[in-house]
């Protein structure tokens, strides 16, 4: 906890009780996660039985179902052998610790960088539609203004889906803050730029821009969103200084390779995965963490406004595995 206080982004918890808070969040967003398939992980790991190849067959086999994925499932089985032959723990019991480091290195490897200090500091949020965007921008709104005080703006960039802006602009009065939008069909680079400007005019602390999750086939959507970053970065030199991908956890696998093409357009820098809580198969997060190779920044732990938290790799892997010892 004590990391997560100090060490990091300007959106980190600030007090302890936050801190715990989220962490209840994350926890209870997994119930489902470990009252299926990782309650049977845990339980694998629980006695004194001896370790047997049945064992890691039994593990691999459960982690696929968790939605961890073959490449991730025998890189984490494979660790976890190395880790537990290199100690020579022979007990079922005692491997249990061992997978879990080894779990929480598997988000390590790709854990978050420096954030820049500017001001507006521009979130670019992207991923398909339906992921969970508006609802994402409407909790970090709510979190940057009333958690940390900061003058947030919100833009409505997705003018192609039908009711999107409006949508956009009923969270940001639910939130308290202003939204520039220029309605359904307009063009989303006049949104930006709109936007950029009234930032700098009513001088925002953050400004967080919707982007479309699909456009007419005729449009590319890739070309679309490497055409609205170069404009933000054009007006505003350095931004967007973050941009998040946000998967929906509930889509799995299928969503992890949608949201692969996101990556180089969009110059992703973090992921949000979202409806943690409407999974039993947690382990998504895992495949996320490899194949996407971005920080995993926040999960949405609920339909609600407050229903966000930053992740931490233990502590979403001390909550996979609680309540059993
Ligand atoms: N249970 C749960 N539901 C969520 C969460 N995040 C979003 N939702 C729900 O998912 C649905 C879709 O969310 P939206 O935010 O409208 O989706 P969107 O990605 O903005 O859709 P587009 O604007 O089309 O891209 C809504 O019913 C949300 O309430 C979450 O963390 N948990």
């Amino acid at each position: 906890m004590f990391r997560r206080l100090f060490g990091r982004a300007q959106d980190a918890p600030r007090s302890e009780e936050e801190a715990a808070r989220e962490e209840e969040q994350v926890a209870a967003s997994l119930e489902k996660s470990r009252k299926g398939i990782f309650g049977r992980i845990a339980q694998l790991f629980a006695g004194d039985d001896p370790i047997t190849d049945e064992l890691w067959d039994e593990l691999e086999e459960a982690l696929i179902q968790a939605d961890v994925g073959l490449e991730t499932t025998q890189y984490l089985v494979n660790r976890t052998i190395d880790r537990v032959n290199r100690h020579g723990v022979k007990k079922a019991r005692e491997a249990r610790e061992m997978l879990k480091a080894e779990m929480v290195r598997t988000f390590a490897e790709y854990a978050g960088q420096q954030r820049p200090n500017a001001r507006p500091y521009v979130i670019l949020v992207v991923g398909v539609n339906g992921a969970g965007k508006t609802t994402l921008i409407a909790k970090l709104a709510h979190r940057y203004k009333n958690r940390f005080g900061k003058k947030v703006l919100l833009a409505a960039g997705d003018t192609f889906r039908a009711a999107a802006t409006e949508q956009l602009e009923t969270w940001a009065e639910r939130a308290g803050v202003p939204c520039v939008s220029l309605g359904q069909g307009a063009d989303a680079a006049a949104v930006v730029y709109k936007a950029i400007d009234a930032a700098l005019e009513q001088d925002v602390d953050v400004l967080i821009i919707d982007t479309a999750g699909r456009l007419h086939a005729k449009y590319n959507l890739m070309q679309e969103l490497e055409k609205i970053r170069n404009i933000i970065g054009r007006k505003l030199p350095g931004a967007p200084h973050e941009t998040i991908l946000v998967i929906d956890a509930t889509t799995g696998q299928n969503g992890v390779l949608q949201a692969k093409a996101f990556l180089k357009a969009a110059g992703v820098t973090d992921v949000a995965i979202t409806k943690m809580d409407g999974t039993a198969k947690g382990g998504i997060a895992f495949a996320i963490a490899q194949d996407i190779e971005r920080p995993i920044r926040y999960i949405g732990t609920g339909e609600k406004m407050d229903d966000l938290a930053l992740f931490d790799a233990q502590t979403f892997v001390d909550a996979l595995f609680a309540d059993s010892k």
